[in-house]
């Protein structure tokens, strides 16, 4: 399906706004050449060609995909091969498995990597670091972690991107992108034009 602004070649990606940094994201998406917007039911799902999920509080966020009805919906979709890209909570929604979650916290799932929740919150709450990320070229980025989440171990399908202090903070499994930091506060969006240019070629 496509809608009357959307020219031939720019993706249509929608931001999960259930909770967290949405517009950011919607800015930094329409900064790198994608038509951006808000997603908050299952039936928007049908009209996006990607989605981000922000970062926010991963609790809250499972808790409101429930009750808006988007746990299944949006992993069947994940599961089929919609382009997604998470930051912070939203790595933490993509992983199929977590540690230090809440005990009837869900996730989307998607990508076959173990997350612990605010792993890095316990040395540093918040900080920033220059951050090599493979696929982005022009030098690293300044990632902005906030109690942040690192990847504990990866499933032999993961292509780790980046790693901060050791940790892995950045992941690829196929049609899905995940980040332990904020790209979307930094004003470089130089990971969103990554994950662009994966929904183009999905
Ligand atoms: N900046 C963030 O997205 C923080 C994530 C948060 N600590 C969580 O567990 O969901």
């Amino acid at each position: 399906m496509s809608s009357p602004a959307r020219t031939p070649g720019t993706p249509v990606i929608g931001v999960l706004a259930l909770q967290g940094d949405v517009r950011e994201h919607l800015v930094a998406l329409a900064e790198a050449d994608a038509l951006a917007r808000p997603v908050r039911r299952p039936e928007e799902l049908a009209e996006i060609d990607g989605l981000v999920i922000p970062g926010g509080e991963s609790t809250t966020m499972s808790k409101l995909a429930g009750v808006f009805g988007m746990l299944e919906p949006l992993r069947e979709r994940i599961r089929a091969g919609l382009p997604v890209y998470g930051t912070c909570a939203g790595m933490i929604m993509l992983a199929d498995k977590i540690l230090d979650g809440r005990e009837d916290q869900q996730t989307f799932g998607g990508v076959d990597m173990i997350v612990r929740r605010n792993a890095f919150g316990r040395q540093n709450e918040s900080f920033e670091a220059s951050v090599e990320v493979s696929g982005v070229e022009g030098g690293p980025v300044e990632g902005v972690f906030i109690r942040a989440p690192w990847v504990e171990s990866v499933g032999g399908e993961v292509e780790v991107l980046a790693r901060h202090d050791g940790h892995t903070v950045a992941v690829r499994q196929g049609n899905v992108l995940a980040t332990s930091f904020h790209p979307e506060l930094t004003g470089d969006h130089r990971v969103h034009a990554l994950f662009v240019e994966m929904v183009r070629g999905a």
